[in-house]
């Protein structure tokens, strides 16, 4: 069976004056997909992702998320995914369940539905004994891992993760790729940028931008193997030698 596309991107460009932070991207992800978008610092992710959730308006080009228009519905985009990076987290100064009910209410869910999700939450996760701890006082972790699962709280088709794991340990990191895999595994679609080379090899496939282009996507066992090379961080050092 073919699975959909729920993310088609083709030309994508942004320019700010006459910088061309995003050069014509253009690549799809299909439904269930975990895709890695990676890139040196300032190689044009956040700038391509920001168009992609509904918040930067494109200058060229086409692309549809979740069946919606980057130009004309971006509104519906919104309702549609979930966002989560290191930068947009929880409130420190919340509880984990005052965290979870005022996403839950941001989403526009009902507050019985707020109840059911924060107890299926908390049992998943583990973390009913810290409930009521201000998430402030708990470790990155368990900060980003609770994160994740608020950004999924509304059940979006797609959610896109801004280097989700930053400056985590490496167990910790592995758990919160279970998480991922779960997610997936249940239908929902995983947009993810990263900095650490061991994780762009869990990605169903990768994409490598380079100065605003995508200049190599395929899975990471095809990456390696058009690269003639052992692990993703020989494709990308390959790849960012190649251009200088
Ligand atoms: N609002 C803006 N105005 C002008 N230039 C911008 C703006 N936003 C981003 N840029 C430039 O566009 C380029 C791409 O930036 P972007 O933040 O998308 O890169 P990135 O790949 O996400 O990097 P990082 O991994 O460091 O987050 C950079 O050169 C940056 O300086």
């Amino acid at each position: 069976m073919k699975k959909t596309n729920v993310i088609e991107v083709e030309n994508l460009t942004k320019m700010f004056g006459d910088f061309t932070a995003v050069n014509a991207i253009t690549f799809e992800v299909k439904k269930g997909e975990i895709f890695g978008f990676l890139g040196a610092n300032g190689a044009g992710k956040t700038t391509a992702m920001k168009m992609l959730i509904g918040i930067s308006k494109p200058t060229s080009g086409k692309a549809k998320v979740a069946g919606f228009d980057v130009f004309t519905h971006a509104e519906d985009i919104k309702k549609n995914i979930g966002y989560m990076s290191q930068k947009f987290a929880l409130y420190d100064d919340l509880t984990v369940k005052e965290n979870i009910t005022f996403f839950g209410g941001i989403y526009g869910l009902s507050r019985p539905k707020i109840k059911e999700k924060t107890i299926a939450l908390l049992e998943e996760l583990g973390l009913q004994e810290v409930a009521n701890q201000l998430v402030g006082s708990l470790p990155l972790g368990w900060k980003q891992k609770i994160s994740f699962s608020v950004s999924l709280l509304h059940e979006p088709q797609i959610v896109f993760l801004d280097e989700p794991t930053g400056g985590v340990d490496p167990i910790t990191r592995r758990q919160f790729w279970e998480m991922i895999y779960k997610s997936a595994n249940q239908g929902t679609t995983i947009f993810v940028t990263t900095h650490y080379m061991d994780e762009a090899e869990y990605c169903d496939r990768v994409s490598i931008m380079v100065e605003g282009k995508i200049e190599a996507l395929d899975t990471p066992k095809k990456l390696k193997d058009q690269f003639k090379v052992d692990s993703m961080n020989e494709v990308f050092l390959k790849l960012a030698r190649n251009i200088e």
